[in-house]
């Protein structure tokens, strides 16, 4: 196994053995899809045995409430029919206000100090992220490190997920041996702590009659009516926080793809920058409602998610519930079922060029798309396949159509100069180790196209920032007059 561009490996292993082939880690089967055909056949036709999550040893510390890596039982069924109706397609739009305000701010940011750029698409994805989760703005980039923690730790103790007969041996180590189990019961205590005091403070502010939407709120609204599928206070809870650790990374990752795009492909930004004036204009913002007239635009955002996936295996493996043929080949009930994303993505012809024009007949939804009969045909498998795809794909699709049509309205985004006057070189492949990976970091400029478009973004905040209080949230009015 390389310990750096494990993609690239799948990638190879996938040219040489085809588009299933597994991998025996220890004791346990990892079964790689590389082609649309197998995801479609297995995770989606095969959903009912295909949805499950592997048994890993950190699910074995607190109560398994992450919906991401919990196994499909009777909780996340529940868990995951909550997400789904307040995420579907139907209500998304109710964060779009949200959206519309954070954005606004993000070209401020980027006006004032674009020198600053990654913390500015930081703040706003964490921001975002927060108030669809709980209804309050995230004005600092300071995040909450237990995140990093947790996946430091599960990776010390990938073994005991190789070798699951380790386990018992490994609990009763001393800790000044491992170490490790007592750092993830702290982290786990510090979790539940935070994701408990969120809820409360929800409670709170909807006791104190506040209207503003969040993904907790309506939670908590919708357990109250009587039905057979109530969540209990720790699931909410767990839900809620669960929704802000998934949207953040995962949104500001695909960004940092789409500037590092605009630097690589100058040509693209131009054609899409030509599209923007024609429909929109130079006086005002674009706007989810131009998605329809905005073709190349959508196709830039699809172009991200294929050419940049931040889920460049998929998330989190699924598992399979009982032993299954699939083109000859048995598959052992346990296995986990990895989804090569990177090589899924690269079937298409000059993989590595970023070229919007692939998609221009597609017009699709990212959920149309991901469940299209033809899977050739699906624009990319970035959001994952079956019972398990992103619950948060139509938050995801408006909030980058509206972040990625409103930058290129309003900046030229540009390779930095070095002394010389020679633009600094950009490696267009590089990106960070993991499971949910980003972009290296790079350097880019970023400036507004012209003088009439700083002043309007300008004003635009100011009158924008007139409906914060004075911590600097949300004053309940903006949800209701979608200001
Ligand atoms: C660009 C943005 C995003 C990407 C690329 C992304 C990608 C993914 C992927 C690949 C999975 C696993 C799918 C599978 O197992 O087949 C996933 C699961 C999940 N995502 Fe997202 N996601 C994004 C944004 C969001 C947002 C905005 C939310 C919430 C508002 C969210 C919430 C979740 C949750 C709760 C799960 C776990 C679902 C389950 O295991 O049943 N994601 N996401």
């Amino acid at each position: 196994m390389p310990s750096s561009d494990f993609h690239l490996q799948l990638q190879k292993w996938a040219q040489k053995y085809g588009p299933i082939f597994s991998l025996k880690l220890g004791s346990q089967t990892l079964v790689v899809l590389s082609g649309p055909d197998g995801v479609k056949d297995l995770l989606d036709k095969r959903s009912n045995v295909y949805s499950g999550r592997p048994a890993v040893f950190i699910r074995e510390f607190g109560d398994d409430l992450n919906i991401l890596m919990r196994t499909n039982d009777e909780t996340w069924r529940r868990q995951r029919k909550m997400y789904h109706v307040q995420l579907n397609v139907n209500v998304a739009d109710k964060y779009i206000p949200y959206q519309d305000f954070e954005s606004k701010e993000l070209l401020w940011d980027l006006l004032m100090s674009p020198e600053n750029f990654n913390l500015h698409l930081k703040r706003f994805t964490t921001s975002l992220a927060s108030t669809m989760a709980y209804g309050w703005r995230t004005t600092s980039v300071d995040l909450p490190q237990w995140i990093e923690g947790y996946a430091v730790a599960a990776s010390q103790m990938q073994i005991m997920d190789w070798y699951p007969i380790l386990r018992p041996i490994f609990r009763r180590l001393p800790s000044k041996i491992s170490g490790i189990q007592d750092e993830i019961i702290r982290l786990k205590n510090i979790e539940e702590h935070l994701w408990f005091s969120l809820m409360q403070d929800a409670q709170d502010r909807m006791k104190e009659g506040e209207m503003n939407e969040s993904f907790c709120r309506d939670m908590l609204l919708e357990n109250m009516s009587e039905g057979k599928d109530q969540l209990t206070p720790k699931e909410i809870a767990f839900n809620a926080g669960h929704a802000w650790a998934g949207a953040t990374d995962t949104t500001y990752n695909t960004l940092q793809g789409f500037l590092k795009a605009m630097i690589l492909f100058p040509d693209v930004q131009r054609e899409a920058q030509k599209e923007i004036d024609s429909v929109v204009g130079k006086d005002r913002l674009p706007e989810w409602t131009d998605l329809a007239n905005l073709p190349y635009v959508q196709s830039c955002v699809k172009e991200t998610l294929r050419w940049s996936p931040t889920t460049i295996t998929g998330g989190m493996p699924h598992c399979v519930a009982k032993d299954d043929i699939y083109m000859g080949y048995r598959i052992p009930a346990g296995a986990s079922i990895l989804q090569n994303v990177w090589t899924l993505n690269s079937r298409v012809r000059t993989p590595r060029e970023f070229d919007p024009t692939r998609h221009f007949e597609d017009r699709l939804s990212s959920q149309e798309s991901a469940v299209q009969a033809d899977s050739n045909k699906r624009d990319h498998f970035t959001f994952g396949a079956g019972r398990r795809i992103c619950p948060g794909l139509h938050v995801a699709d408006r909030s980058l159509f509206i972040t990625i049509s409103r930058l290129l309205w309003a900046f030229d985004i540009t390779p930095e100069m070095d002394a010389s006057g020679q633009p600094v070189p950009i490696e267009r492949d590089a990106i960070t180790p993991g499971f949910i990976v980003a972009p290296m970091p790079y350097k880019c400029t970023i400036r507004p196209r012209d003088e009439m478009r700083a002043k309007i973004i300008d004003s635009i905040w100011k009158s924008a920032s007139e409906s914060l209080d004075e911590n600097d949230n949300y004053n309940g009015h903006l949800h209701r007059d979608g200001a």
